[in-house]
């Protein structure tokens, strides 16, 4: 009998494969990185375990090529959660699990020698080539007949082997000292605040056990320094905390923060923005670290003694991935935690409704910080200005003008937030009324000025400017409406003597935040003009105004989370102002002032506005009240997206407990000259939508004619 391995690969098949294991392999460790043949290709997968039988006849078993056994093996407990999210999400197994993985890991080629190497001689020279092979060679050999690879590395670190490792990306195993090496010493803090400590009082006994706490904090509340007190309490006891944030800008900011906090201590960070090579020594770090920060696919990270989950403004949309796995980590990092008995830990000074809801009905625990942490700091005084009675001009009012003319008078710096980056939504024809339509997609061309290009956000579409109109040859084209370029050129104008920056997606790269924050916190910026990447987390002592402009076309929208959302927004732009000793003002451009959202807003009344909504979805059945699942269509025509949602709805199995709606076209229909359609499912019942999608999704696989791509959304954030 050969021993057969089951073994997890990377495709779209909701399935497993067998392959027969030779006997040299030995016995090999679930979670191992295996070669195997498939189909004409070789793939990279994750052995699973052995099975006593396979459905495949011994005769067509082909069989395993290698054990990867130069790199560490995925831990049980990201095989369980990869299963969870299998199931919840009705995914391939497989696709997620090597989607967990660093992408150096999932070559087939040797992790060590295939990697650069930097080997230098006695005196500090570059090797030569046959001597580089010889220390490769000799460094393989010491790693696999090291019984305990990561201390035989360690002692060679003190040697000139040390360089050849980090730069063959064994960096991890090598630079980091044992748990019993670090003498932890924590930074001075100041001393809590009284919410803090009670917060504290009620969170430092949650540890040990599952369990998920919402911390629903004003904004300046400090959060943050309450995270690292519990933080503090975790690592005393031996063990790691996760912790993660939705944006990778503010990563290098919290991480210095954290490093400062607790010196000594091993840290961690995975984001999508670091280069492969350093994703990949991260990820092998994080079993050793002590604090891994990072964003949302940190959540898979391999984390051997984990004693706390930190989900930073847990409302972030971020937190949710848009393609492929549509997973949310939060959720994720929830099921980890109660796999794991590790307690959760949300917070947000506007928590998500769903989580609200939660705890509300006493399912989280529910703990407030309802003061600004800095004694003499308040909420800032929010107030409207009635577009319907005031005129604009270049999207800014007289009374908006003034107040930043007075904070920059004073020496105060002010924010101003405009959630739409170029320089204008579109380029307009006054003569025959052409609004740069995208030819691929039901969106408008954007016009960027500092690129001198027409760009279109949804499928990443650039042209030139055009010098006429494409549909009567009018010469004379108008940017309609604000952009934050348009903005920032009417300020620059209006406000010559203030030094200006703008924030938003064009101009912003991971690491000039470091320097964006620096230079805030040195006063050498006056006014900050950007889109919702300012509006989180910063902490500016010196900002004193934010100014809001047109938000309105969120008080109307047809999306049911849109107020939820825009109160947020509002809420935590609002947040910016007035953190410290100077209070702060916030002043709002809107049409709509007698909008109940802002009567909430201006009590600084989240709880009330959450109740007023949630009443609201109660009513109309809508979540949290209720489960979805979103069946998503592209194809080439919108008749072929609907006709194969119609098919799906068809084979919906029937039960009383799920409603099949009818199938509709999305809001923006087309994509990248794709139609796209969509079909909701709901129910009051997770139980029963699972089961029901369960039965139905396999089925989907058979509808013909295919379409272009199909996928499952479960908990649909966006529509
Ligand atoms: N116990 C304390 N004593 C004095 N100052 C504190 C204390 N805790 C926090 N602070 C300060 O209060 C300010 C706000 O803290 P922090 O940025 O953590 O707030 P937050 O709750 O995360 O806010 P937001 O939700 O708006 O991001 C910071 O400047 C922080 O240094
Ligand atoms: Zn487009």
């Amino acid at each position: 009998m050969p021993s057969i391995l089951q073994v997890a690969l990377d495709t779209p098949l909701h399935r497993l494969f067998d392959y027969r294991l030779p006997d040299s392999a030995g016995t090999v460790q679930p979670g191992s990185l295996v070669e195997v043949p498939f189909g004409r290709t070789r793939q990279v997968g994750i052995a699973l375990g052995p099975v006593a039988d396979s459905t495949v006849g011994a005769d067509k078993l082909r069989e395993v090529i290698r054990v990867l056994d130069d790199r560490p093996a995925l831990s049980p407990d990201i095989l369980r959660l990869a299963q969870f999210c299998a199931d919840y999400y009705h995914y391939p197994l497989g696709a997620i699990l090597l989607a967990t993985l660093p992408p150096r890991l999932k070559n087939a080629t040797p992790f060590v020698a295939d990697t650069p190497w930097l080997v230098l001689t006695e005196a500090g020279q570059v090797a030569e080539p046959a001597a580089r092979a010889r220390a490769q060679r000799a460094l393989l050999d010491a790693l696999r007949a090291a019984p305990q690879p990561r201390e035989t590395l360690r002692a060679q670190k003190q040697g000139r082997h040390a360089a050849a490792l980090v730069a063959a990306g064994w960096a991890a195993w090598t630079s980091v000292p044992p748990p019993s090496a670090v003498a932890p010493r924590t930074a001075e803090s100041p001393p809590a605040t009284a919410g803090q400590q009670a917060a504290l009082d009620a969170l430092l006994p949650a540890l040990g056990k599952f369990g998920v706490h919402l911390v629903h904090g004003v904004t300046g509340s400090g959060k943050t320094e309450l995270y690292l007190r519990l933080i503090d309490a975790v690592l005393a006891r031996g063990l790691q905390a996760l912790v993660l944030i939705p944006e990778i800008a503010l990563t290098p900011q919290l991480e210095q923060h954290f490093r400062r906090r607790f010196p000594g201590r091993r840290f961690a960070t995975l984001h999508s923005g670091l280069a492969e090579s350093a994703r990949t020594e991260n990820w092998l770090a994080a079993p050793d670290c002590d604090v891994l920060l990072g964003t949302r696919l940190s959540v898979f990270a391999p984390l051997s003694r984990l004693g706390l989950i930190v989900v930073d403004e847990e409302h972030d949309a971020s937190f949710k991935q848009q393609d492929s796995l549509r997973y949310s980590a939060r959720d994720v990092a929830i099921a980890r935690g109660k796999q794991r008995g590790v307690p959760v830990v949300l917070g947000s000074a506007t928590p998500s409704l769903e989580s609200y809801a939660q705890a509300i009905n006493g399912r989280y625990q529910l703990i407030e910080l309802k003061q600004r942490a800095i004694s003499q700091a308040r909420l800032p005084a929010i107030e409207l200005v009635d577009l319907k009675h005031i005129p604009v001009d270049n999207g800014l009012t007289r009374p908006a003008l003034q107040v930043l003319t007075d904070t920059l008078a004073r020496g105060e710096q002010s924010l101003v937030f405009l959630n739409r980056r170029g320089y204008a939504p579109a380029l307009y024809c006054p003569s025959c009324g052409w609004v740069s339509p995208c030819p691929h997609c039901s969106g408008r061309l954007v016009l960027h000025r500092t690129s001198h290009r027409l760009k279109c956000h949804h499928c990443g579409l650039e042209t030139r400017i055009p010098s006429e109109c494409p549909g009567c040859g009018n010469p004379d084209l108008k940017p309609l409406g604000q952009g934050t370029q348009r903005l920032e050129e009417t300020l620059t104008a209006l406000l010559p003597a203030a030094r200006i920056r703008r924030i938003d997606r064009d101009t912003m790269r991971p690491r000039a935040w470091a320097e964006l924050g620096a230079a805030v916190h040195g006063g050498e910026i006056d006014l900050l003009v950007g889109t919702q990447m300012l509006a989180k987390g910063h902490d500016f002592p010196n900002m004193t105004l934010a100014l809001i402009l047109d938000t309105d076309g969120a008080l109307y929208s047809p999306d049911f989370r849109a107020t939820e959302r825009l109160f947020a927004q509002l809420m935590q732009v609002a947040g910016r102002a007035g953190r410290a000793d100077k209070p702060g003002r916030v002043l709002i451009q809107t049409a709509f002032p007698d909008h109940p959202l802002f009567r909430y807003l201006q009590r600084h009344d989240y709880s009330g506005y959450a109740r007023a909504l949630l009443a609201e979805r109660k009513q109309l059945d809508l979540p949290p009240f209720t489960r979805q699942v979103l069946l998503r269509a592209e194809a080439p025509t919108m008749a072929a997206a609907l006709a194969f949602l119609q098919r799906a709805a068809a084979l919906a199995p029937a039960t009383a407990d799920v409603s099949v709606f009818a199938a509709t076209p999305a809001p923006m229909a087309r994509v990248a000259n794709l139609e796209r359609a969509q079909l909701l499912i709901q129910s009051a019942q997770r139980q029963a939508l699972q089961a029901f999608v369960r039965d139905w999704r396999p089925q989907l696989d058979g509808i013909r004619p295919r379409v272009a791509r199909w996928s499952l959304d479960v908990d649909p954030l966006v529509f």
